[in-house]
């Protein structure tokens, strides 16, 4: 945690004691002055005027505004160190996600996710405010108001401190039920959540399949168990409230039977007992919202754990440290390699062995499901090979980190994806410095040259979710353009010319293999008419390269 944060948050303690202390001390004061005037009054004119109110009279205004502006102060200084928490704690939760991303993260749903990034993350770092300030708060004002009693009366004192005691332990009594309650209104809202947002995500199908409103049904089933538990929650947090509060009147009674019987003894002075009554009374402020602090304690716990479960990496390849780059030539060499997702019982691949030179055009064929796209996965570490060695640029890739990997190798994946944006945000996604030349260079590579001019706001044009305004062959395209306008050493091409017709799929390989001719291409696809651009032609069989030949 940063300095300015952590020291937030000792200052928001310290701050919400002295709010409560000055609460007390209102309450104490005004309860010997009121008592201590009347008395005096009661005596005659002569005692009247030897009562000296203006020394507790001030006391009070003193404490009164102490109370308010500990108050404001605790809430800006505390909510801004939360806040500064949760901050510093997605950026955390980020950091580990990087490098699990994708393989990692395939099974959460991308709904789950979020919650997990935006409402879990807000839980743990609400821990602060709502669970730590407020035990905290408790423990430390309780010692406080406990020694102030003990000064006037030793008896009152341990009978507050008892009351004290038994009002922090009420939170443990439903400590067992909150836990199970919140944990099973938590898997039900983040299971609400994560459908709710696949759904929305692909409205269109589910429309077309017939099942949107049955899934709005399935999840008024799932509502009504997270309102169920919600409610259970909030009556068991009532019950603990209504305990608490009878806590503090049987500790006021006790403590006004010891103060009377003290009074009689000679002890105490008669404005004494109502300023002990009034003071056992605000002393239990600082107990009432331990239950409600209980419960933000099991959230934040489960919340704590759905997090660290995200981020911990389930059977995907070791995360290295920043290692040896890639050196050219960039030559891609597979000896023996093994490889099988992680809970599958097929190999993707068995021994297999495959070298390509840089410079060269490799188109990669085979059946559908055969293992060509697999290879992008292994080069990037995103999985592991079981057995083997894969080396690129010289430095095994077991050692390279994905985001050092894309320097050297642009990919269009098969499912590649368009962000929510304009042309030209998702052209310079991965090039941000390229310049319009460079721009329209690539467009003209890309076969796109005459499809922006024909735009109304060419490259301003936005492209909906997911591309969803463009033709699946155009926005394949655009994401071709976009793996262009990086210029790196190596392109693998995932299907580039899926859902294009023949004249235009045979312009857009010769311009790419023209414009790229010593760039290294990897050509995954099922269509012979592209292999005529590649140099040589590798197919993908029995979990193993062979090599077909030259293509031309
Ligand atoms: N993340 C994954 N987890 C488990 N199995 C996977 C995963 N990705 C792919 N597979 C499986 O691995 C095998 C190879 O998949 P891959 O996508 O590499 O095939 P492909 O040859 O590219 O197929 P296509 O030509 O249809 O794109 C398939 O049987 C597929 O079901």
């Amino acid at each position: 945690m940063a300095g300015a944060a952590r020291w937030r948050l000792v200052w928001g303690v310290v701050l919400a004691c002295a709010a409560s202390l000055a609460s007390f001390g209102l309450l104490f004061l005004s309860g010997w002055l009121l008592a201590g005037a009347a008395v005096a009054g009661l005596a005659g004119q002569v005692s009247a005027r030897a009562f000296n109110i203006i020394l507790p009279a001030t006391g009070v205004r003193f404490f009164a505004m102490v109370r308010i502006l500990a108050r404001y102060m605790e809430r800006v200084v505390a909510h801004d160190g939360a806040l500064r928490l949760t901050g510093q704690l997605r950026a955390w939760v980020y950091e580990r996600l990087i490098p699990l991303a994708p393989a990692g993260l395939m099974e959460l749903q991308g709904g789950d996710m979020l919650g997990r990034f935006v409402s879990d993350t807000d839980k743990v770092a609400a821990y602060y405010t709502d669970v730590a300030l407020p035990f905290a708060r408790a423990a430390l004002c309780g010692v406080v108001f406990v020694g102030v009693f003990a000064c006037f009366l030793p008896l009152a004192a341990l009978v507050l401190a008892l009351g004290l005691l038994g009002g922090a332990l009420v939170p443990c009594l439903i400590g067992a039920a909150t836990d199970r309650l919140v944990r099973r209104g938590a898997e039900k809202q983040s299971q609400i959540q994560a459908e709710l947002a696949e759904t929305l995500q692909n409205l269109g199908e589910y429309l077309l399949l017939d099942t949107a409103c049955s899934r709005a049904k399935g999840w008024q089933a799932q509502q009504s168990a997270v309102d169920h538990a919600r409610w259970t929650l909030d009556a068991l947090e009532g019950a603990a409230r209504g305990l608490v509060t009878i806590l503090t009147f049987v500790t006021a009674l006790a403590v006004l039977v010891l103060a009377a019987h003290a009074h009689q003894m000679g002890q105490l002075s008669v404005a004494e007992i109502p300023m002990l009554v009034l003071g056992g009374l605000a002393a239990f402020e600082v107990v009432t919202p331990l239950p409600l602090a209980r419960q933000a304690a099991a959230e934040a716990r489960l919340a704590g754990v759905r997090l660290q479960m995200a981020c911990a990496p389930h059977g995907v390849a070791e995360v290295v440290q920043p290692h040896d780059l890639p050196h050219a030539p960039y030559d891609l060499v597979m000896r023996d390699v093994s490889f099988a997702y992680p809970k599958t019982v097929s190999p993707v691949l068995q021994h297999a062995s495959l070298s390509i030179r840089q410079g060269e055009h490799v188109g990669l064929v085979g059946p559908s499901g055969v293992g060509k796209s697999s290879l992008i996965n292994l080069l990037f570490g995103f999985y592991a090979p079981c057995g083997g060695s894969i080396t690129f640029g010289g430095v095994d890739v077991r050692l390279l980190r994905a985001e050092d990997m894309a320097a050297f190798v642009a990919v269009v994946a098969q499912d590649f994806h368009l962000f929510a944006g304009t042309l030209r945000d998702n052209l310079l996604l991965g090039a941000p410095s390229a310049t319009d030349a460079e721009v329209a260079e690539v467009l003209e590579v890309a076969q796109l040259t005459r499809f922006v001019q024909s735009l109304p706001k060419g490259l301003q044009t936005w492209v909906g979710n997911d591309g969803l305004r463009l033709s699946g062959g155009q926005a394949r395209r655009v994401a071709v353009a976009q793996a262009l306008l990086r210029r790196t050493p190596w392109l693998v091409l995932d299907e580039p010319t899926e859902g294009l017709d023949a004249p235009l799929e045979q312009a857009l390989m010769a311009a790419i293999t023209r414009w790229a001719a010593n760039t290294t291409i990897v050509c995954m696809t099922h269509r012979t008419a592209v292999l005529p651009f590649m140099h040589r032609v590798v197919r993908v069989e029995d979990a193993r390269f062979c090599p077909e030949g030259r293509a031309t």
